[in-house]
């Protein structure tokens, strides 16, 4: 049966007034898309760690939603959902359209966001580090690929595995964003306009190594997993974007390709406990697949690796 769509409104966190898919039940309207099964919730401040985060399933008197990490929360879940649903043909995280759960609200000021193993939690920010994490889709897209990681590759959350689950979300947050490369730059320091959580294309910039022999070897952030997630970072957008580093010159192949290449790499070939080397070989051997052994796709992605110092 074909479901009715009926379509909300609502101003986002920067703002911005957005369209979604909500639906009616009695005289209530509320943040449920029964098409991509994406349902948004309000977690009332329970703290982030609390075992089981109970919400309350976001309504409406009308159509229009005056909460704004609920109507980012939810439109952007759907705007991931259908990015990966068109560019690779994933129905949800898991393949199989399980519903996308995201609880607002998580937590007091809580400068953070994360996929928990089976919904997404949000914090509101302090407004000084974060406003509301919500707020920005390459965050929540971010976010989503750790569900798509774990159904997938399954990368370990720590050392080098974890910089790659890491990265992974990084590159497919850019992917689905916009033109630029940078992460959490719409939600990150209200004050500081132009700067960003990380940067991709350039990740010294915000304290993340770019090349392999300057990894963080220590014992934080479990691994240094934010960390060296710069050095995979560097190399996606040297795939993407051509550029020169450790004078190894990379020719670009385009945004497209690389998401393509790495979506391959992921879904295909990466397992728990992959090393930065087999993301190599796994983006080598992907790009085979797709454009061919002598290709320059296959070129480029040795030449980025190369360049940051993974060979
Ligand atoms: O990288 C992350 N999680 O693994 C972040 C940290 C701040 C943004 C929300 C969640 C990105
Ligand atoms: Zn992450």
């Amino acid at each position: 049966n074909i479901l009715q769509e009926l379509t909300g409104n609502g101003k986002g966190v920067k703002g911005d007034e957005k369209k979604f898919e909500i639906s009616k039940e009695g005289n209530l309207y509320y943040l449920n898309d029964k098409i991509r099964k994406i349902s948004t919730y309000d977690a009332q401040n329970q703290h982030e760690n609390s075992p089981i985060i109970s919400g309350k399933l976001v309504s409406s008197k009308t159509t229009t939603f005056s909460d704004p990490s609920s109507v980012d929360a939810h439109a952007y879940a759907e705007r991931t959902y259908d990015f990966y649903k068109k560019t690779f043909n994933r129905d949800s995280y898991d393949a199989k359209s399980s519903p996308i759960k995201s609880y607002i609200h998580v937590g007091e000021k809580w400068n953070n966001a994360a996929w928990d193993g089976e919904k997404m939690l949000y914090g509101d920010g302090d407004g000084k580090t974060f406003i509301s994490l919500a707020g920005a889709l390459d965050v929540i897209a971010h976010e989503l690929t750790h569900a798509v990681t774990q159904f997938t590759a399954n990368l370990q959350y720590r050392d080098e595995p974890g910089a790659l689950n890491e990265s992974m979300s990084d590159i497919m947050g850019v992917m689905i964003d916009d033109n630029d490369w940078l992460i959490g730059e719409d939600v990150y320091t209200p004050n500081k306009p132009g700067d960003a959580l990380r940067s991709m294309s350039n990740p010294k910039k915000y304290n993340q190594p770019d090349h392999y022999d300057d990894r963080y070897t220590g014992y934080q952030d479990n691994g240094g997993v934010h960390i060296n997630s710069g050095i995979n970072n560097k190399a996606a957008y040297l795939i993407a974007a051509g550029g020169k580093q450790s004078s190894v010159t990379v020719d670009g192949i385009g945004r497209v390709k690389t998401r393509a290449i790495y979506y391959r790499a992921l879904t295909e070939y990466l397992t728990a406990t992959s090393q930065f080397i087999d993301m190599r070989d796994a983006a080598i051997q992907s790009a085979k697949d797709l454009y061919g052994a002598n290709s320059k796709e296959v070129k480029a992605v040795k030449q980025a690796y190369d360049a940051v110092g993974v060979v």
